[in-house]
């Protein structure tokens, strides 16, 4: 399975712009070599700009829904959407749309761990949903939401319902960097699993964002890593059967006595 990752610099509180941004890059991608699946950052129709959500943020997951609904269809792809700024009865969601080839919404996710240090609490809901997995091209996977990254027990809950690709849209910033791509790295290892995150750039009310998203196999490697301060595409395979080597040589899994921890 091809995956594209773009690791995009967002036009701050102009969904319109991130849209056609994204369609853009979608349409050159395909053009260029086709993915089987893509994945986009975390909150990349609006940014970060927390006090304007309530005016610019969907209504309902609309009009963003029906667009990558649309991209999935018109080019025959998988879509892990990376989130949107959701408004659901005057309450903000910070959520995460999957969509298939067919363009139908396959799983959707609202970040459950709200971050302090950005103030988070004071705009937004956490989801209260309990996290599942979903299936593409045969494949489980499950997706966590930037801070989500910070709690292994999540991550590890989707490993044991049997993902073996943890997808991971993200608005990371530069001062916690080594925290960033360290953890990615010991989430794969630890649950041997591929991870595949999509980190924006640029700097937005003087926070920098941190791109080095990445690519990781089961087994730890980075595959591909991004730069810290350039928008780009990455580009990476991932294989099922390496998942399965991976977790027969080392077999975490069955060495666990959960009922002692
Ligand atoms: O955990 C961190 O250091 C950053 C988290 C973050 O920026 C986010 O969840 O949006």
């Amino acid at each position: 399975m091809k995956v594209a990752v773009y690791q995009m610099e967002l036009v701050p509180g102009s969904p319109h712009d991130n849209r056609e941004k994204v369609k853009r890059w979608v349409g050159s991608e395909v053009k260029n070599d086709k993915p089987d699946i893509i994945l986009l950052p975390e909150m990349w129709t609006t940014s970060y700009v927390l006090e304007e959500l309530q005016t610019i943020a969907d209504d309902a997951l609309e009009p963003t829904k029906s667009f990558l609904s649309e991209l999935a269809k018109e080019y025959k792809i998988n879509i892990v959407g990376g989130s949107i700024a959701n408004k659901v009865d005057d309450k903000l969601y910070n959520t995460s749309l999957v969509f298939d080839r067919a363009g139908n919404l396959v799983y959707e996710y609202s970040k459950m761990h709200l971050v302090p240090m950005l103030n988070e609490p004071a705009y937004l809901t956490g989801g209260k949903e309990k996290v599942q997995t979903f299936e593409l091209d045969g494949i489980r996977m499950g997706v966590i939401i930037c801070y989500d990254l910070r709690f292994p027990e999540l991550t590890r809950k989707l490993a044991l319902d049997g993902a073996q690709v943890l997808f991971i849209p993200a608005e990371w910033p530069k001062p916690r960097t080594n925290h960033w791509v360290n953890l990615q790295i010991a989430r794969a290892i630890e649950n041997q699993m591929y991870v595949v995150s999509a980190n924006n750039v640029g700097t937005l009310n003087e926070v920098e964002y941190t791109g080095t998203s990445l690519i990781a196999d089961p087994w730890g490697d980075v595959l591909v890593k991004g730069s810290e301060d350039k928008e780009e595409t990455l580009r990476g395979t991932i294989n099922p059967d390496r998942v399965i080597e991976v977790r027969k040589s080392v077999p975490i899994f069955e060495s666990r006595v959960p009922e002692l921890y």
